[in-house]
């Protein structure tokens, strides 16, 4: 891209438009798209399978300890334990190539994090099913950076009084993130499918109090 100041463009600028809110009401959530090249991406997707420590993920449900396909890892600014599925994790010091999303996820949300959850869906058999991320460890209404590489799957978001449903495809390399009430109003999951066969990465940062 050619410059014709001397000034250095922002982010947005480079991106083009700033994104609309998914959501008709009750909270909201920005679909940025690919924050980074198709190359970019294709290296951090590579480095993050690579260098993230991934372990299957453990949750308490219905008193029965499950260990689930999705593998998981955590990360912060400090060595600190957050509490979910009825399971308490410590986090792992930040890696570089998480310093460098978390700069990027920053920069283009303009929001801070301090944490990072990372999920490693193997194929389109694994997902999450629907739940709110407003455990009280997390700063209330703060913003999640969630930021997607590898295969694109549909990300869904469901009322929690209305029902009403809002999807959307997460495409590699890109950011979508909640804000404000999106956690009291909204469920969120990501389906289950049989046409994705490679796996997926998701990153979201997040605000721990
Ligand atoms: O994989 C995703 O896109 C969403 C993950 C998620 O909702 C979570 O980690 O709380
Ligand atoms: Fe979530």
């Amino acid at each position: 891209m050619k410059v014709n100041s001397n000034r250095t463009l922002d982010l947005f600028e480079q991106l083009g438009e700033k994104p609309t809110n998914l959501l008709p009401c009750g909270g909201t959530v920005h679909y940025y798209g690919p924050i980074t090249s198709g190359c970019a991406a294709d290296n951090y997707f590579e480095s993050l399978l690579r260098d993230v420590a991934w372990n299957h993920d453990e949750a308490i449900i219905f008193g029965k300890r499950i260990i689930t396909k999705r593998k998981v890892a955590w990360y912060a600014d400090k060595p600190e334990s957050y509490t979910y599925s009825n399971t308490t994790k410590i986090a792992l010091p930040w890696i570089p190539v998480l310093l460098e999303l978390k700069a990027l996820v920053e920069s283009a949300s303009g929001e801070t994090y301090n944490s990072c959850l990372l999920n490693l869906y193997h194929d389109g058999s694994e997902g999450m099913a629907w739940h709110s991320d407003a455990e009280k460890d997390l700063k209330r209404n703060g913003a999640i950076g969630s930021l997607s590489f590898g295969a694109e799957r549909k990300f869904s978001f469901k009322h929690k009084q209305s029902k009403q449903t809002v999807s959307k495809v997460l495409e590699h390399g890109a950011l979508l993130v909640m804000k404000g009430t999106t956690q009291s109003y909204w469920l969120h999951r990501l389906p289950p499918t049989k046409t994705v066969t490679t796996p997926r990465i998701n990153l979201t940062f997040r605000t721990i109090v």
